[in-house]
């Protein structure tokens, strides 16, 4: 038995991985784990693709969240992407880049927290393959895969003059608890601390919760795509931001009540994080699942943004380039 406390630069690479195919568990692939490749059974005849990575200092701290949060939320970012296109994710392919104290516990947990997150937020999506690596940076890259069947895709493209602008799932408290982070849990010096949650509000977990675990509303998009929206987007980086892509790829302009957006809505505006699901739909339309309407989509001499009829200020969410500070943590 290899305990949890073993470190993977104490171990080889197949020990490490086997410990990780114990724990991600049955999947519905035609072949799953174990080749050089999944073969995945697509019904609809179409796959839906994409690739996102968390890397430690600019996406996340080891100080701050921990292995299965971490697994969690590389899974929970990536089904938001497919879930974004109107497909249902079928498949995630982790890559593991990792540092040698990384310890077998601390793997597992990783293992633990994608499994949770499909099971709770995907159910029928698994972990299909992988890749180990090592590195002094940890990071995790995962690709996800799904299919469409019927409708879609639903592309960022589609918005139309007359269009009602919606959301799905929550803006604003996966920002909030970076604000907490950033600003209660680092030391004199600057560095991330973990953070002692019984100092903190209910309401502070669970902004904390938010930004550690998001729970992107990944069933609807399915149902946005059967209710006909669109267009249709993740909101990973901020609203406005995101907004302002959906906006020039659609060439409209989508206006934005800021009224809809609850008591918080600077921060809902331009914190990002929660991958809630931002989409068009014709007017007239009954939006689908837990999507509200935020806005409306008119035509624009320039595509963009509009908050309450008027043009907002700033870049309106997270740039990696022009936003990380190594200094800070
Ligand atoms: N290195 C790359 N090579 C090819 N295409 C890329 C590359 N990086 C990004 N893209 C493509 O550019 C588009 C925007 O990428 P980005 O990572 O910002 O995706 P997103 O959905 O906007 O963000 P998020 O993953 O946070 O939801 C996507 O279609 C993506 O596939
Ligand atoms: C330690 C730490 N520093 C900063 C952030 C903020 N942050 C990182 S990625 C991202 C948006 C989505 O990224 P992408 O578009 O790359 O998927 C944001 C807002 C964080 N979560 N943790
Ligand atoms: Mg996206």
């Amino acid at each position: 038995m290899t305990g949890s406390d073993a470190r993977v630069g104490d171990l080889d690479e197949r020990t490490v991985l086997a410990h990780i195919l114990d724990r991600v568990g049955p999947t519905g692939a035609l072949l799953g784990p174990g080749d050089d490749a999944a073969v995945l059974a697509a019904p609809g005849g179409r796959i839906v693709a994409s690739v996102d990575t968390l890397v430690h200092g600019p996406d996340f701290r080891t100080a701050w969240t921990d292995g299965f949060s971490l697994g969690w939320k590389a899974a929970a970012v990536n089904l938001a992407d497919i879930a974004a296109m109107g497909a249902r994710p079928t498949s995630l392919l982790v890559a593991l880049a990792m540092p040698p104290e990384t310890t077998l516990g601390e793997v597992g947990a990783i293992a633990d927290g994608l499994r949770a997150a499909c099971a709770e937020l995907a159910p029928g999506c698994a972990v299909d393959g992988g890749d180990l690596a090592v590195s002094d940076t940890l990071t995790v890259a995962v690709t996800a895969l799904g299919v469409l069947e019927g409708s879609g895709p639903v592309t960022r493209s589609g918005a139309r003059d007359g269009d009602v602008l919606a959301v799905s799932g929550r803006l604003g408290p996966a920002a909030r608890g970076l604000s907490l982070l950033f600003e209660r849990f680092r030391d004199g010096a600057g560095r991330p601390i973990p953070p002692r949650t019984a100092d903190l509000t209910a309401d502070e977990r669970g902004d904390l919760d938010a930004q550690l675990r998001p729970r992107p509303p990944i069933a609807d998009g399915r149902r946005a795509a059967e209710a006909g929206a669109t267009a249709m987007m993740d909101v990973s980086d901020g609203l406005l931001l995101d907004a302002a892509r959906m906006a020039r790829a659609s060439s409209v302009t989508l206006d934005i009540d800021s009224a809809a957006l609850g008591g918080d809505a600077s921060t809902a505006l331009t914190g990002g994080e929660d991958h809630a699901l931002l989409a068009t739909f014709p007017a007239g339309v009954r939006l689908p699942g837990s999507f509200a309407a935020i806005g409306r989509v008119r035509e624009g001499a320039a595509p963009g943004v509009l908050v309450d009829g008027e043009e907002p200020r700033g870049r309106g969410g997270w740039d990696p380039y022009q936003d990380w500070d190594r200094g800070r943590g």
